[in-house]
């Protein structure tokens, strides 16, 4: 029997919560996304983040510089809003304009803003294991694992992917919870082989289908990050049908997406008060 770890209530509590702090607050919370990009599935994101932020009391205000826009620009946009102080939370959504590095322009955001872990100043100081925003999805990986009682103290766990949004943090995370942790990549090897030896996989590496069946040891927990757009409009997962042989797996979607988005608001409450 294959469980489903669903991120709804979870995501629902996490609102509810920033919700309750909004209203108690002096100062609304304001969080601030930078776009430069025409991708749908950003657009996606950022239209589910502004409708969140309105249900939850935060204001939001979307930065729309256009898909053209210059590095630079993006960069002196950054700039303005950290040193802006009704922004409290600030984000710069991906995918960027060709030749930009997120890990370049993030620096112009001030870590105390940075509610999506995205300054690498932020990943340093997460490495060390001092206060700093996670990235939100990789945070809500954590969130879901927490909530659904899944133990991390001497377990192994397989992260399939090495980005600095998602991998790389979270492999940080995991070690500071006392979890035996394995990074793989595009280039690992043989996939299956390191994924077989874990307890709990996570998959975040943007490709749909990559783990199968037969990358699993039988009752492992299955953590599915990816959110890869379908060609008729819908959202399918890293993770093939597991049902049988996984323990229990996230779905796609509602799982990780709706705890990423709910973070976001709750680090930006967070960022408000500080
Ligand atoms: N700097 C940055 N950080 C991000 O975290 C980031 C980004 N840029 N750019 C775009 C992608 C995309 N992304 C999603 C988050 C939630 C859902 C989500 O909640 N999806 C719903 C379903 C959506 C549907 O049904 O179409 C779900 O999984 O239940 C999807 C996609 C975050 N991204």
């Amino acid at each position: 029997m294959t469980g489903v770890l669903s991120g709804k209530d979870l995501a629902a509590a996490i609102r509810a919560e920033a919700k309750r702090a909004c209203e108690g607050a002096l100062v609304t919370p304001r969080l601030a996304v930078v776009v430069a990009t025409d991708d749908e599935s950003s657009a996606w994101y950022v239209r589910s983040i502004a409708a969140a932020a309105a249900r939850t009391g935060l204001d939001c205000q979307v930065v729309d510089l256009g898909a053209g826009a210059s590095p630079e620009e993006v960069e002196a946009t950054l700039a303005g809003l950290s040193a802006e102080e009704s922004v409290h939370g600030l984000m710069l959504q991906t995918p960027l304009p060709k030749g930009a590095r997120l890990e370049e322009l993030a620096r112009a955001i001030d870590p105390v803003k940075d509610v999506d872990g995205a300054n690498p100043l932020s990943l340093g100081l997460l490495a060390a294991g001092l206060p700093a925003f996670a990235p939100a999805t990789a945070e809500a990986v954590m969130a879901l694992l927490d909530h659904h009682g899944v133990e991390l103290p001497g377990k192994t766990v397989t992260v399939v992917g090495r980005s600095n949004v998602v991998g790389k943090p979270l492999a940080h995370l995991l070690l500071a919870r006392d979890a035996t942790v394995t990074v793989a990549h595009s280039r690992t090897a043989d996939l299956a082989a390191v994924t077989r030896t874990a307890d709990v996989v996570v998959a975040a590496a943007g490709r749909p289908g990559l783990i199968t069946a037969a990358h699993l040891r039988p009752g492992a927990v299955v953590i599915d990050v990816g959110t890869n757009a379908t060609e008729d409009g819908g959202l399918v997962g890293d993770v093939a049908d597991v049902s049988g042989v996984a323990g229990a797996v996230t779905p796609v979607p509602g799982g990780v997406g709706p705890v990423t988005t709910a973070l976001l608001l709750a680090h930006t409450v967070e960022a408000s008060r500080a």
